[in-house]
């Protein structure tokens, strides 16, 4: 039988390729996007200018950003056929399904017919992902059919503006803004991987990026924001809430929104949305669901050693600025997609088909029985 150690399963701690975009866990480096420290983004970047970063390779100066704002801007608009298939959507039906089905009609109406137009194809993704899930979020829950061309400056004051029909406050705009800087890349996490693997058979880019939305969904994942935010809202107190993580730990329950696959003592990305998750429950007078999340997270460090990572903390920062919890993964694709598309610009520059190999672990030889005699 094949060697299969527990601690290469799911390719932990193997190299599956490189990358300029990005340094995870990298001693004395934390996390890097093209050398730019995380911290110092979330401080002084604009998202836009983090997108531009992963895309087009370098920070604009003041013109080009200039210029790739109004050009985002400028792409917000979804076609007619768009439209009429994100109204045959129920209301129940997963946002994240809703942007897998956006991504990939898009795909349909506006096919990107060679790889010279990867640019162009993911600046309209980028601006369009936003209008996706909020048109078909205000049509199923709210009745109406939204003019998504707002003239917002920012991805993330565009997404409030559409959600609420009013313009972001600043707090809010600023807030979207460093979380959307933080949740844009992360190196071989396994939504990126997915794209990298579509675009390593020489695919195109809405079927990457379909796929790595597929990918972002599990609650293993992105999907682990509103798994945290279903888990802290059930508790009243701190008090209430150590009882039942002691509770779910001793029942070897997983506890979302804590622990990652690299990071080994903390997410640097932590330490910010918490801090802004702190502000913001200071905004809104909450009582109960920050002391909530820092007591699990106490009590998650004290018992076994586990961080929060940059999914626990978002929770509660967009559930003070009101977004509803079924939102909170697909505000992350309206992120991560920069950093999808950069990778698969990376992997066509540079491309082998990824086709790993398998240990076989089933049977040596197997007779074959007619269908008359099999049991
Ligand atoms: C933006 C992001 O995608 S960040 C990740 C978001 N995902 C989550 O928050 C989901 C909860 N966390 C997890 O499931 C895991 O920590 C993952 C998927 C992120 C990483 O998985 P792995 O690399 O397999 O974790 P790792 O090898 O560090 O696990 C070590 C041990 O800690 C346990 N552990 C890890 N995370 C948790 C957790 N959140 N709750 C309880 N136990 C945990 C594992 O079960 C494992 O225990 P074992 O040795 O008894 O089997
Ligand atoms: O890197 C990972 O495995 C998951 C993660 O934190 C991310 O994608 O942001």
């Amino acid at each position: 039988m094949a060697d299969n150690p527990v601690s290469s399963t799911g390719l932990r701690g193997q190299s599956a390729g490189s990358t300029a975009l990005c340094t995870v866990g990298k001693s004395g480096a934390g996390l890097t996007y093209r050398g730019y420290d995380i911290k110092e983004l979330a401080d002084k970047a604009r998202f836009e200018e983090v997108a531009y970063l992963l895309l087009k390779g370098k920070l604009p100066n003041r013109a080009e950003l200039d210029d790739y704002v109004t050009r985002l801007k400028g792409l917000r608009g979804l076609p007619p056929a768009l439209k009429t298939v994100l109204e045959q959507i129920p209301a129940d039906a997963h946002p994240m399904d809703v942007m897998r089905t956006g991504a990939s009609m898009l795909g349909n109406l506006e096919t990107e017919q060679s790889f010279e137009e990867q640019q162009d194809v993911s600046d309209r993704l980028l601006a369009a992902l936003p209008s996706i899930i909020c048109y078909w979020y205000r049509y199923t829950h709210d009745g109406v059919r939204i003019d998504t061309e707002t003239d917002d400056d920012s991805v993330g004051g565009h997404f409030l503006h559409l959600l609420r029909d009013a313009p972001a406050s600043e707090l809010h705009a600023r807030v979207m803004n460093v979380s959307l800087i933080l949740y844009a890349e992360h190196e071989f996490n396994a939504s990126t991987f997915t794209a990298r693997v579509c675009a390593s058979t020489l695919s195109d880019m809405h079927s990457c990026v379909t796929g790595a939305i597929g990918s972002l969904r599990g609650p293993l994942h992105g999907g682990a924001n509103e798994a945290a935010m279903a888990m802290i809202e059930n508790w009243q107190s701190p008090e209430e809430a150590e009882r039942e993580i002691l509770g779910m730990l001793e029942r070897k329950e997983k506890i979302m929104g804590f622990g990652h696959a690299i990071y080994r003592e903390s997410d640097p990305r932590n330490a910010i949305i918490k801090q802004w998750s702190k502000r913001l429950a200071e905004d809104v007078g909450d009582s109960v669901l920050y002391p909530v999340s820092e007591r699990v997270e106490a009590v998650m460090w004290r018992e076994k050693k586990l961080f929060s990572n940059a999914d626990f903390f978002h929770a509660g920062a967009y559930h003070f600025m009101d977004i509803p919890t079924k939102l909170f993964t697909p505000i992350f694709v309206c992120s991560r997609v920069t950093g999808w598309c950069a990778h698969v610009f990376e992997q066509r520059e540079n491309n082998r088909i990824i086709r790993p190999s398998a240990d076989y672990v089933g049977p040596e030889h197997s007779e074959w029985v007619p269908l008359e005699q099999r049991a």
